[in-house]
């Protein structure tokens, strides 16, 4: 049977990467997607913008919507010290597969947890079920129609605290225009756009930083 883009994509970074070394599995993913296929990464160029973000923020607690093939779970969990966690929920079982593999290849399973499902069904479930209080980081990558949903859920869950962060890719293509909206004009966010382009090509896209104000 046919392979699948992200079986492909695990076996590019089994062929270029060292194991332990995060940098390698990052750099095997950009290429693979800039000179075999191109996949939905969020890339380097913004990449790099999601790392000055977790940098300067050195949150201990973070919950990633949307894991894909790992590689902004890589991106993150590479910048935190151990002691630090980060939850990342995947819908799609396959896609789930590959990232656990491509997390283990970076060296990076001790301060992830991969968690298969719909977002909708565990944002209500991390107090009880991962004894999370609040989180420190959210980085919004999932699917432009559960942005806005979840949010508010995160928010009636008591999952933001005054000076959580939310970061969320793809605000200008595919486009969350009823995110947007929302974190521009509501009283509870301090938001600014970072200018980019989408993954590997040069239409353009942006990420969008957001400060819950409690
Ligand atoms: O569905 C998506 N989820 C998360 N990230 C995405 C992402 O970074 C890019 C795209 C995407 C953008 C343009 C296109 F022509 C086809 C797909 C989709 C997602
Ligand atoms: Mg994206």
């Amino acid at each position: 049977t046919r392979s699948t883009r992200p079986q492909r994509l695990l076996n590019a970074v089994r062929k270029h990467a060292t194991r332990g070394d995060p940098q390698s599995v990052i750099s095997a993913i950009d290429h693979f997607c800039r000179h075999s296929e191109w996949a939905m990464n969020i890339g380097d160029e913004k990449g790099s913008i999601l790392d000055s973000v977790v940098s300067e923020l050195n949150p201990e607690k973070v919950l990633e919507l949307g894991t894909y093939c790992g590689y902004s779970t890589v991106r993150i969990a590479r910048l935190l010290p151990p002691g630090a966690r980060l939850i990342t929920l995947e819908f799609n079982a396959d896609y789930a597969a590959i990232a656990r593999q491509v997390i283990a290849l970076a060296g990076l399973e001790d301060r992830v947890q991969l968690v298969e499902g719909a977002s909708e069904d565990w944002i209500p479930r991390m107090k009880e079920h991962f004894g999370i209080e609040t989180f420190d980081f959210v980085f919004l990558d999932h699917w432009k129609d559960r942005y806005l949903p979840d949010t508010k859920l995160m928010e009636d869950c008591g999952l933001l605290r005054k000076g959580t962060v939310l970061l969320a890719d793809n605000v200008i293509c595919p486009g969350v225009p009823d995110y947007l909206q929302y974190v521009r004009n509501s009283l509870s966010y301090k938001s600014c756009y970072f200018k980019s382009h989408l993954e590997y090509t040069k239409a353009e896209d942006g990420l969008e930083k957001s400060v819950f104000l409690g």
